[in-house]
């Protein structure tokens, strides 16, 4: 055995999955400055346009020159009949395992296998890696919080009775954060789904036997709910997985584009932080009556606005199409808002977008790695959970981070939100005197310093990540190294 030994990461694929783990995995390889490589093992992804998005940035991240092996996995069958895209991304890994565990295997006689890290969802694998006696580590590509409440699942369970949190007149004990009214539950657990809790619950279960849970966080964004996981507040009487806070883990990689995008040439003609950003993640869409709302709220405002409007699924996937704005749209709205609008039908640079001086805020659906982006660049938001952990992720960005202006949603109505609640919110987030307002901004500006912090030379997840080197490499921790 001469060569360096090899971290070996196994992601997903889907927009916030692939690249966060990735650009964890290339985080961890600069912390060890040579002493490994690391072994990306690539599944097919589901659907032609991830499949396509995963090539892509494999095929860049390949081309970078870093230490970086990516292996394709063997195509396997799609698991039938899954509630949602998180039942399959578990049994699509279950069927996975065997080549896992022979790629493995066949990297074993040229270079000592380090650890293998998984994302969130692909504890299956951990069989295979006990059998190999590979330590094993889970990439948390979601907030702290949502781990802390994965970890309590079991014990929850015993409470729901059989109906699903939103049958719970209770609120919900999500060590580390203030009580959470059941209507923030992922939406995965509210709809009495119990085959959707079964797998959380079978993974936050899985979380207890890794080596440990890398999350994209810090101590500075999480403070309380990290401490809450490690004083074993989750699973009371049992050691609680090691913390890896290592984040915000934010993607600013380049693009294959050459031109820059159109969205960013309209920021370029707007005044600086007079923009308000409205975008929905990958998955992300409204219907033909929110959007007239959201249209209708945009107008009022008079503020600036740049609209990322998708339309409904392709058939079959979550994925959004392009929105034909002429249907969608209502008759007007274009002509009045013009010069101080534009709506995109279609997939946005929302990073750069976030980055450019001329937004002031965002509407998120909150997606962690859209409010990591946004927070990074000291954008505050108006949160609008749509579906998985967003809920939650409101709840804690409303409640803990503050860098937001909340909005008032009918949750009887399916989550609608009425034009003068969206006017109201935006007016107040773009610089209306309301102190709601001043704090969302002041605490986006002062949240954006510590994440850069955080991650930088010194900072506690920079910390954190030296310490987690080291533990993969077995060295021994240096004594000024704490947490
Ligand atoms: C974290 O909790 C849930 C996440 C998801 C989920 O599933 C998913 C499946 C795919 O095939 C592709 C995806 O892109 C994808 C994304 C996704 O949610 C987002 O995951 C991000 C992490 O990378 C981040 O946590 C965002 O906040 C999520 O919105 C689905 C789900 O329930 C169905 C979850 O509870
Ligand atoms: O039009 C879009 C929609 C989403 N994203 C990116 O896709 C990721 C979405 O991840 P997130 O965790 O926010 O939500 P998800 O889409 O996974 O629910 C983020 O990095 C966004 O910047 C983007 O660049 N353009």
């Amino acid at each position: 055995m001469t060569s360096r030994p090899t971290v070996v990461l196994v992601p997903s694929w889907g927009s916030g999955h692939f690249m966060s783990a990735l650009e964890a995995g290339k985080r961890l390889l600069a912390t060890g400055r040579g002493a490994f490589t690391l072994t990306v093992l690539v599944m097919h992804a589901p659907s032609e346009a991830m499949a396509s998005e995963v090539q892509g940035h494999v095929r860049r991240e390949a081309a970078s020159g870093l230490d970086i092996r990516f292996l394709q996995l063997p195509a396997v069958e799609h698991p039938t009949g899954c509630v949602d895209p998180v039942e399959f991304a578990s049994r699509y890994v279950q069927l996975h395992a065997p080549h896992v565990k022979a790629a493995i295997a066949r990297l074993g006689p040229s270079s000592r296998v380090a650890a293998a890290v998984v994302d969130l969802f692909l504890t299956a694998l951990f069989d295979v890696l006990h059998e190999l006696t590979v330590p094993a580590y889970v990439y948390f590509a979601s907030p702290a919080a949502f781990l802390a409440l994965m970890l309590r699942l079991p014990a929850l369970r015993e409470d729901l009775t059989g109906a699903g949190f939103e049958a719970m007149e209770s609120t919900v004990d999500v060590p580390g954060l203030p009580p959470v009214p059941p209507s923030y539950m992922p939406a995965c657990l509210v709809k009495a789904k119990i085959q959707s809790y079964d797998w959380f619950e079978y993974h936050g279960r899985r979380f207890m036997e890794a080596r440990g849970v890398i999350v994209n966080t810090s101590v500075e964004l999480e403070s309380s709910i990290l401490a809450a996981i490690a004083d074993g507040q989750c699973v009371p009487g049992r050691p609680a997985p090691a913390l890896h806070a290592i984040g915000p883990v934010v993607w600013f990689g380049s693009t294959d584009d050459q031109q820059p995008h159109e969205c960013v040439r309209w920021l370029d003609a707007q005044p600086p932080a007079s923009v308000v950003f409205l975008c929905f993640g990958s998955m992300g869409s409204l219907d033909a009556a929110q959007v007239r709302e959201v249209a209708a709220g945009l107008e009022r405002s008079g503020h600036r606005f740049l609209w990322v409007l998708r339309g409904p699924p392709v058939a079959g996937t979550r994925l959004p199409t392009d929105a034909n704005l002429d249907e969608v749209l209502p008759e007007g709205f274009l002509e009045a808002t013009a010069g101080r609008g534009l709506v995109w039908p279609a997939w946005a640079p929302q990073r750069e977008i976030l980055s450019h001086a001329a937004v002031g805020g965002f509407v998120t659906h909150c997606g962690w790695n859209s409010i990591l982006e946004s927070l990074w660049s000291g954008v505050p938001m108006i949160p609008w959970p749509l579906y998985g952990e967003q809920h939650l992720n409101a709840f804690e960005l409303v409640a803990g981070v503050g860098a937001a202006v909340a909005l008032e949603m009918d949750r009887r109505k399916g989550f609608f939100v009425e034009a003068a609640e969206l006017e109201r919110a935006v007016r107040s987030l773009m610089g209306g005197p309301s102190e709601e307002g001043r704090k969302a901004r002041r605490t986006a500006a002062e949240t954006s310093a510590a994440c850069r912090k955080a991650v930088g030379e010194g900072g506690s997840s920079c910390a954190a990540l030296q310490r987690l080197v080291r533990e993969i490499l077995v060295l021994p921790t240096e004594g000024n190294d704490s947490r």
